[in-house]
């Protein structure tokens, strides 16, 4: 997929006709709408062309009755029979032209926003769907333009662009047809000027082009540098950069103003220019036509539906290119969102009936056997690592940074499929199990403490919603945050989001410590805290970590050695393998990494 900052309004589609064929057959159960929009559309574009044509009828026939009532010295009223007929038939080609307006831009809206709701469900399910790989590939932001700018984009293309378009060509084709009934002198000099105003639009809108590539290239740089600003703030503060930081800014804004104003004066000049040039075209006409008109070769009423059929013709014309360049855009997004959904899926769970189940009663017997693991396929990581975690046995994980103690975190949680081996959970083959089923038996405490906007309690009961207060409070005390929560405003009640500055890092982890005691799980995953919390936090963690290992099977991914002298299991890794396995007396007796690792954090 393509980068957020790549997208502009003139980007082009791979493969315009085959995305058409895909957003037609996307719209399957809407083809009716379609239809009936484009016989609206023949209509409008009929009905819009007979009125001006019928305009100069309407303007003969009132000029003739003038005429007789001149001649005649009589005074002229307008009845149903001299010209109150042809005027009522008049108001109603406009009336009948509205009407089908109105009906095509109600579908056509319908048929966007119905395309629009199913592809942004279906993309809502695709997240879902997606391993975890796909999420490391991209960045945040990408995906979610996907299903919001570019599905936006799309839809309003659909009502306002597509609308355009379709329009444009019946009006155009229309009013050309009628022109040329009615003079080819006249209609051959009015092409000759809209030739010429497309070519200055094309010229202009080139030049435009590149230097709102510009622009856009400045605003990128000030925002990213307010970002940096804003996100760096206290390490720009603490090596006194703001002079620097701001000059940064200020630099790109000069930039950005010098190329705005280059832009918006092209931008601008367009529409004068163009206009310029329709009104000589009407002047040339007017001076040929009023030459025709007093030749007798033209009337007043076809001279002034000339007129009409001028604006008629040539407002859709010069908004043609425009229009154009939207549709591709949106064409371009249309591509990127059946990119988003044509990305390859994780491994369907197998049906509930051919899922492995897990004995009644989870003792949380977790075994690795030979496993094969690499994020790509030609960057193999893990290449043969083998163990057995009896139930209830504290197993420590450690190593230098990147070692694969994540990973090996990753594949238990069947976050990532592995390449080879097994991995058996109390004997059954975690890859044949529903993944569900298998996350539910683990609790997770990470460093990087998630805390999602809504209570406190809702922040705990997030893995069991059904839990009640009495249960909330009891998780909250065995994990040592109860008293600090009672100091909050609202205590239980109060509002939280993840960002809340209120809540330190060592408080967010005994939250989280909480939320996983109340679901109970045979098995539990422990980063260890690094971000250094004050020692009574630490000691809090510390006597609510214990309490939530008794009697369960617990991974502790370790930084400081000294809290795991007591593991049943200590497994050394180093780039991306077991290279080490044993007690802590056996690994120091056995003198090899694990023994200096633990020397270098205690000499
Ligand atoms: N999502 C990923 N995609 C590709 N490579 C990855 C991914 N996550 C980790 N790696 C690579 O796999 C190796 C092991 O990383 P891992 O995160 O498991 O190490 P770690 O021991 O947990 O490190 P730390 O203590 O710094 O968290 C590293 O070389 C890392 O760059």
């Amino acid at each position: 997929m393509r980068d957020v900052d790549d997208e502009d309004e003139d980007e082009k589609p791979r493969d315009t006709w085959a995305t058409v064929r895909r957003l037609w057959s996307e719209a399957a159960g809407d083809h009716w709408r379609f239809y009936i929009v484009f016989a609206s559309i023949v209509f409008y574009a009929i009905f819009n062309t007979a009125a001006p044509a019928y305009s100069a009828r309407v303007i003969d026939e009132l000029w003739g009755h003038i005429q007789v009532a001149f001649a005649n010295n009589a005074t002229f009223n307008i009845t149903w029979e001299n010209c109150g007929r042809t005027i009522f038939i008049y108001f109603m080609i406009w009336t009948a032209a509205a009407s089908f307006y109105a009906l095509q831009s109600f579908l056509m809206s319908s048929v966007a926003e119905r395309l629009n709701l199913r592809l942004r469900n279906r993309i809502a399910q695709k997240l879902n769907r997606l391993p975890l790989a796909f999420f490391d590939a991209h960045r945040p932001g990408e995906v979610v333009s996907r299903a919001t700018n570019d599905l936006d984009k799309m839809s309003e293309s659909m009502q306002r662009g597509l609308l355009q378009l379709l329009v444009s060509i019946g009006t155009v084709v229309g009013a050309v047809s009628v022109m040329f009934v009615f003079s080819v002198q006249l209609t051959l000099v009015f092409l000759f000027f809209t030739a010429l105003s497309l070519l200055v639009t094309k010229v202009v809108s080139r030049r435009t082009h590149d230097v709102t590539g510009e622009r856009q290239e400045w605003v990128s740089k000030i925002t990213s540098a307010v970002e940096e600003g804003y996100s760096g703030r206290l390490v720009i503060r603490a090596f006194n950069r703001e002079r620097q930081s701001s000059a940064e800014v200020h630099e790109a804004s000069g930039e950005l103003a010098r190329v705005s104003t280059k832009a918006d004066f092209m931008i601008n000049a367009v529409g004068p220019a163009v206009r310029f040039i329709g009104r000589l075209a009407q002047i040339v006409i007017a001076l040929v036509g009023c030459s025709m008109l007093v030749a007798g070769h033209m009337t007043v009423g076809v001279f002034q539906a000339f007129f009409q059929f001028i604006y008629e013709a040539s407002e859709p014309m010069t908004q043609l290119s425009f229009t154009f360049n939207s549709l591709q855009s949106a064409l371009a997004s249309a591509e990127r969102v059946f990119d988003l959904l044509d990305e390859p899926e994780m491994e369907a769970d197998p049906l509930p009936d051919k899922a492995a189940k897990l004995p009644g009663r989870v003792e949380g017997r977790v075994s690795f056997e030979h496993v094969r693991f690499g994020y790509s396929p030609d960057k193999p990581l893990m290449r043969d690592v083998s163990f057995t975690a009896e139930p209830g046995q504290k197993i420590a994980v450690v190593g230098t940074t990147g070692a694969g103690k994540t990973t090996l975190i990753n594949l238990l949680m069947r976050f990532y499929e592995i390449d080879g081996g097994r991995i058996t959970l109390d004997g059954v083959d975690t890859s044949r199990m529903d993944r569900g089923e298998l996350r539910q038996q683990f609790g997770m405490v990470l460093q990087d403490a998630w805390l999602f906007d809504g209570t406190i309690a809702e922040n705990i009961a997030y893995g069991c919603p059904e839990a009640t207060r009495d249960e909330i409070v009891a998780a909250a005390r065995a994990a040592q945050v109860d008293f600090f929560v009672r100091t909050m405003p609202q205590g239980y009640d109060t509002r939280v989001a993840n960002d809340a500055e209120s809540i330190s890092q060592g408080q967010r982890q005994l939250l989280t410590i909480a939320r996983v005691l109340l679901n109970n799980p045979a098995i539990l995953i422990l980063d260890e805290a690094t971000s250094s919390v004050d020692t009574r936090t630490e000691l809090a963690i510390g006597r609510a970590m214990d309490a939530l290992m008794r009697g369960r099977t617990s991974f502790v991914i370790a930084h400081r050695l000294s809290t795991i002298v007591d593991a049943d299991l200590i497994l050394v890794m180093d780039h991306g393998n077991i290279i080490e396995q044993g007690t802590h007396k056996e690994l120091l007796a056995a003198e090899g990494a694990y023994a200096d690792l633990y020397l270098s954090q205690f000499a």
